[in-house]
């Protein structure tokens, strides 16, 4: 890694200089971040490459927008190293960036063409309004749904044809059909060679990513691909005429369990404590090992950790 912490001396390389493929366009290597006492990011490390798209997850709290912030350089580490494009952060670098915040970064006083017309004329060129966000395009943003607030935060943030993309939560409070179609854009970005780093809170958004990052109170807990990330991790899923009386003998004898449809299921948990709280609740039930979902390899590894 050819970085220095954002608060080092200045790279002699220029944004890009060295990034052929597959060197990361932004990395995190053992960062820290400390409030006071606290440690909100605790020796984590990342990068996303070139086309790749790496998914960020974690519970409200985890530490991911403050990791973000760190590589985008507006947080400096407390130890540790960040780098875009090879070198510290800085706003030379911030020029090959697209960024979505949470808050999404609009000027809700002015009007959705004015958004444009800033950010082009900040970036020194820009796009024109798709045709989804035109008939809006004088109204003042603070006006207009949160739908076509976050659709002009995505067009503005790829505008500038960043070689980097990072969305943090793009699709909270989106309906399901713009969430695809955002997706539909990002693959296209990554496709284009752009790199994204994503964070979300959906497991089918996350399930579209190549790579993806679990971070649990400041550290990183797993990654891999979703392969990966299962392993060879199991769910018993519970076949019974009583899904409901099956669901509640089992949540009262204190197992993990959950409701797919009406089928019940229990990640991490081997079938012998299932039958016998069928078995004292008078319940008659086949049990079936299965694969895990990502989702319930998360929250087991969440419970984890937390336990
Ligand atoms: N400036 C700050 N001062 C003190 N604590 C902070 C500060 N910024 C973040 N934190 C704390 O650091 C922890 C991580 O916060 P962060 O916003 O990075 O989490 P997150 O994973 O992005 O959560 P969410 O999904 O809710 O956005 C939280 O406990 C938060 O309260």
């Amino acid at each position: 890694m050819t970085s220095q912490t954002t608060s080092g001396s200045t790279s002699s390389q220029r944004p890009g200089a060295g990034a052929g493929p597959d060197l990361p366009l932004v990395e995190a290597l053992d960062a820290v971040k400390k409030f006071g006492d606290f440690t909100a990011v605790d020796h984590v490390s990342l990068d996303v490459k070139p086309g790749e798209i790496v998914g960020l997850l974690g519970a409200n709290g985890a530490g991911k927008t403050t990791l973000i912030k760190m590589l985008l350089g507006l947080s400096v580490p407390t130890s540790g190293a960040v780098a875009m494009f090879g070198q510290a952060p800085s706003r030379d670098t911030r020029r090959d960036l697209g960024y979505v915040p949470q808050g999404l970064g609009l000027w809700e006083d002015m009007t959705v063409k004015e958004n444009t017309d800033f950010a082009a004329a900040s970036f020194g060129k820009g796009k024109p309004l798709p045709a989804s966000l035109e008939p809006s395009a004088n109204r003042l943003v603070g006006e207009i749904g949160l739908g076509l607030q976050r659709q002009l935060a995505f067009h503005i943030a790829l505008s500038h044809e960043p070689r980097i993309l990072i969305l943090d939560e793009p699709t909270s409070g989106v309906d399901p059909l713009s969430r695809a179609r955002l997706w539909d854009a990002v693959h296209e970005q990554a496709e284009s060679g752009t790199g994204v780093l994503v964070t979300t809170h959906y497991m089918q958004e996350a399930q579209q990513c190549d790579r993806l990052v679990l971070m649990s109170a400041g550290k990183k807990v797993t990654a891999g691909t979703e392969a990966d990330i299962i392993g060879d991790t199991t769910a018993c899923e519970v076949d019974t005429t009583d899904w409901a009386a099956a669901f509640d003998a089992l949540d009262a004898a204190g197992l993990p369990v959950t409701l797919a449809g009406r089928t019940v299921r229990l990640a991490d948990t081997p079938p012998q404590p299932i039958h016998q709280a069928l078995d004292a609740a008078g319940i008659t039930a086949t049990i079936r090992q299965v694969p895990a979902t990502l989702e319930e390899k998360m929250t087991s590894i969440d419970r984890a950790i937390r336990h």
